[in-house]
């Protein structure tokens, strides 16, 4: 093995590691050292029909068992998810280059979480009886058939999981496509679902880029698309699954406001505001990212906000101690840089951060703009990384009108200590996935996605379970049927 962490083979298929060096290299980059890890090939077309043909061969007696036996193998795997979570945490670290002291808690966990909250929701999955008269309706949910996941970068397991539990609860087949810069997790994830029980065809993982993801929505086997990516790929790919009338889940891209009153607690909304902007080095899709802060704790926010950041760990994230490690990939860096380069040319202020760090990999300083407008760049698109927009603002119905300015809605955020404030505010935010006094928390419990831009359907919660199944109704006639002629 040339890498500790080189996987078996490329991709997971019926139920077993298969390559097919034919494909196109993908080298995996540690992005901590830029240190090359594992290579994987892209699938070829052949392996891409190996998926689809295992996956529908296996799809219509998984979805013929009841949803309890379904549900035993998925919560069987969230608990060796959980028994494994330090070894999966550490080839999150690789795939991803987060710290340890976020994947410890984060990915696998919220993984397991996953699968445990689905394997449970998988046995009271029912239709309903509706009695007309002597004639009654019936209706079965029944399963899509074949899903296929196509996924981003920052999240490997979590999206590997958020998307497999529910397909698979529902008595769906999935083909998992990761993102083509963290190919590895996924393949974890497929393996121990079919060490857990899971029968060979139901979760296969084949990796490769847009090149890839595109033939399988294309193809009219597949029932139904969910991805998580940008709004130009969910763009794309709605696009082409419309065009067979195809299910889809668009998980896409934000630039989520989160608005800070005078009445807040401080220390809460610098804290709020750190978890919006730098926790996963500004990697995260929901972060809220237009900071409005009203003009009476502008200072001390600022000051507050400057004072904790000098306290981040930066460095080696396989140090538990780190907390703020690389951006995935050089390309990602200097995507960012280049949008520091923007806010400054327009005008915006340099609170702190802005450069790349001297030292191996791709490490981006904590970057903090004040006196930021709305009309700048780096507060109109999405930047994915960790630079904070801040805006000023006097009333609450300019920051309601403000915060709503954008193409996106996938989240927004409010701090204040004014109750009816806080509901008021959130009530009005055209956005999916809401916080008061908090920011970033993403429970299985609670649907997550977008509105406007950012997305269509909702993951996780019973929510999910509308994405990944249909009602059939069926209608009873007990008499004569009364036909005209
Ligand atoms: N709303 C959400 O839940 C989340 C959204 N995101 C968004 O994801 C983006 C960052 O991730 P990236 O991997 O850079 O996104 P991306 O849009 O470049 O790629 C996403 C995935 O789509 C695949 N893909 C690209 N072109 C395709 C095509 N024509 N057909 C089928 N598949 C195709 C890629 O290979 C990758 O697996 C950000 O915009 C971020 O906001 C990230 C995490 C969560």
């Amino acid at each position: 093995m040339p890498y500790p962490t080189q996987p078996t083979a490329s991709h997971f298929i019926n139920g077993a590691y298969v390559e097919d060096t034919a494909g196109v290299e993908i080298p995996v980059i540690y992005p901590a050292t830029g240190a090359q890890i594992a290579v994987v090939h892209e699938a070829t077309p052949a392996i891409i029909e190996h998926a689809i043909t295992s996956a529908k061969a296996a799809q219509k007696a998984w979805a013929a068992i009841s949803g309890t036996e379904r549900g035993r193998i998925l919560r069987r795997a969230a608990d060796m998810i959980r028994e494994r979570n330090y070894d999966l945490s550490v080839l999150e670290t690789y795939d991803t280059g987060k710290p340890m002291s976020e994947t410890l808690y984060v990915d696998a966990t919220s993984g397991a979480d996953a699968l445990e909250y689905f394997g449970g929701l998988a046995g009271s999955l029912t239709g309903e009886h509706i009695q007309l008269g002597e004639d009654w309706v019936y209706t079965r949910r029944e399963a899509l058939g074949l899903c296929v996941g196509i996924g981003a970068w920052n999240y490997p397991t979590q999206i590997a999981c958020w998307k497999g539990a529910p397909a698979l609860a529902c008595g769906n087949a999935m083909i998992f496509k990761p993102s083509e810069t963290t190919p590895l997790c996924a393949l974890k994830v497929a393996e121990i679902l079919h060490e857990a029980g899971l029968p060979a065809g139901l979760y296969n993982v084949i990796q490769g880029t847009g090149a890839v993801g595109a033939p399988l929505v294309t193809d009219p086997r597949v029932d139904k698309v969910s991805l998580t990516g940008s709004v130009p790929t969910g763009r794309k790919v709605y696009a082409a699954a419309a065009e067979g009338i195809k299910h889809v889940t668009m998980e896409l891209g934000g630039k989520s406001p989160l608005i800070i009153f005078d009445d807040a607690n401080l220390e809460d909304a610098v804290g709020g505001a750190i978890l919006a902007n730098f926790y996963s080095s500004g990697q995260v899709c929901s972060n809220g990212t237009r900071v409005f802060v009203q003009k009476g704790i502008k200072d001390a926010f600022l000051k507050r906000l400057q004072d904790r950041l000098n306290e981040a760990k930066i460095g080696n994230p396989m140090d538990e101690a780190t907390n703020f490690g690389p951006m995935v990939s050089e390309r990602q860096l200097s995507i960012v840089q280049s949008y520091i380069v923007r806010g400054e040319a327009e005008g915006a202020r340099l609170v702190c951060g802005g450069k790349r760090i001297e030292r191996d990999g791709y490490f981006l300083e904590p970057t903090v703009f004040a006196d930021v407008t709305d009309d700048m760049t780096i507060a109109r698109e999405e930047i994915f990384g960790p630079v904070m927009a801040v805006l000023d603002f006097d009333t609450e119905e300019e920051a309601i009108t403000r915060a709503n300015e954008t193409e996106f809605g996938l989240s927004a955020g409010v701090f204040t200590s004014d109750l009816t404030r806080g509901h008021r505010v959130i009530a009005q935010m055209e956005a999916g996935s809401c916080f008061i006094n908090s920011y970033n928390d993403a429970p299985v419990e609670a649907p997550f996605g977008g509105s406007k831009n950012s997305g269509v359907g909702r993951e996780n919660s019973k929510a999910a379970i509308e994405h990944y199944s249909q009602m059939k109704s069926v209608y009873v006639r007990m008499g004569a049927v009364d036909a005209p002629f």
